[in-house]
């Protein structure tokens, strides 16, 4: 699938679940988050179905994420069913790691081949802080287990918030040091209104280069197969890399490859617009696979050159964890 700007979309997306069982200030507030409601949500016969569709017509890399993609019921049961894709597509999981201990063997048993986990601060007060939850040993437990489980790589995301936890990208780029992990460092997205951080606690990309130059001469690295966003580069000596993650700032849309599902069944052609289509009506109207697929290079054709952040940007209703980031 190609869209209006000869982008190639070759990657999906998919957010199984609004629903979480941390609370991360940056994405969600404490209360008031109406959860999709039940029949809303996209059953997994009806993920299943749009997967299969967006595969066959050429997207060869998938991603559940959430909400956080571990807490609903079933999700070990999908994977495997998405695993035996004839087409064989790329898979994996974005998932806070809370759940990991219990899910990492059971997942890499139904075929997952590798993991990213979302971490923003290695003290236990302060993760508390960040995610409104006392998790951090089970988020470090999950890790052991994924890395016990050969879940490979191993990637880590973590969100630098000025004021908050930027103290701590050293320690964060120094884990690379000891495990062969991709340490990635995303930009703060201020995309949703009600969050706790604002936009002044934005810290850019470019500081976060400076921040891990500190730690040690930044070695580029070659990337491979259908890429994410992030840069990645190895700090001289060590075993696994550190990426960047430009969100915001000079951004990556011209290498956009990606269309998203939300949990309630909207397609969305961009993270950073309210643009969506509603494919859940279509999939519940008795519609064929053409016309389902017809859909699907619709959002693909009606994806923007780049995101409008720092311009005309509004902070959309619908909050990172409906998205799936
Ligand atoms: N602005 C913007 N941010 C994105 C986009 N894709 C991912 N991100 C951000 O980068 C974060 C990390 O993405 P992940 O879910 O770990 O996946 P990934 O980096 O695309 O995938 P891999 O590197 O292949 O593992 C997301 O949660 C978002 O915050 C995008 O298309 N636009
Ligand atoms: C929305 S979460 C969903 C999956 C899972 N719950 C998790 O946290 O990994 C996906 C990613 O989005 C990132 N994210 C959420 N809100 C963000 C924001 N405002 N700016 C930048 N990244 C954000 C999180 O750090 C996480 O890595
Ligand atoms: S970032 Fe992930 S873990 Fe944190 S609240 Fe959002 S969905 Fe939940
Ligand atoms: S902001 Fe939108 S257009 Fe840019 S890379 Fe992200 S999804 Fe693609």
């Amino acid at each position: 699938m190609r869209d209006s700007y000869a982008r190639k979309i070759d990657y999906l997306r998919i957010s199984i679940t609004d629903r979480c069982n941390l609370r991360c200030r940056y994405c969600m507030p404490e209360e008031g988050v109406a959860s999709v409601g039940h029949g809303a949500v996209l059953s997994y016969e009806e993920l299943y179905r749009v997967a299969r569709i967006a595969v066959e017509r050429g997207v060869r890399k998938i991603r559940l994420t959430g909400g956080e993609p571990l807490v609903r019921k079933g999700v070990v049961d999908f994977i495997a069913s998405l695993v035996a894709l004839p087409e064989k597509p790329e898979l994996t999981l974005t998932t806070n790691g809370v759940l990991l201990s219990d899910y990492a063997e059971p997942l890499r048993q139904a075929g997952l081949a590798r993991i990213n986990v979302s971490l923003d601060s290695l003290q236990a007060e302060r993760f508390k802080q960040i995610t409104r939850r006392d998790q951090l040993q089970s988020v470090l437990d999950g890790l052991r287990a994924a890395e016990a489980a050969g879940l490979a790589p191993i990637k880590i995301n973590m969100v630098p918030i000025r004021g908050v936890n930027e103290d701590e990208i050293a320690a964060f780029a120094r884990l690379s040091y000891k495990h062969n992990w991709e340490v990635r460092f995303i930009e703060f997205m201020p995309v949703s209104s009600g969050l706790d951080y604002t936009d002044r606690q934005l810290y850019p990309a470019v500081q976060i280069k400076q921040d891990l130059e500190q730690v040690a001469p930044l070695v580029p690295e070659q990337r491979q197969g259908i890429l994410g966003p992030a840069r990645i580069y190895r700090l001289q000596g060590a075993v696994g890399t550190v990426g960047i993650i430009h969100a915001v700032s000079s951004h990556f849309c011209r290498e956009c490859n990606r269309l998203r599902l939300t949990a309630d069944g909207q397609l969305r052609p961009c993270l950073l617009s309210d643009h969506e289509i509603d494919l859940r009506s279509v999939l519940r109207s008795g519609a064929d696979d053409e016309k389902v697929a017809n859909v699907l290079l619709r959002s693909v054709a009606e994806k923007p050159e780049r995101h409008c952040l720092g311009q005309d940007y509004q902070p959309g209703e619908r909050r990172m964890q409906g998205i799936g980031g």
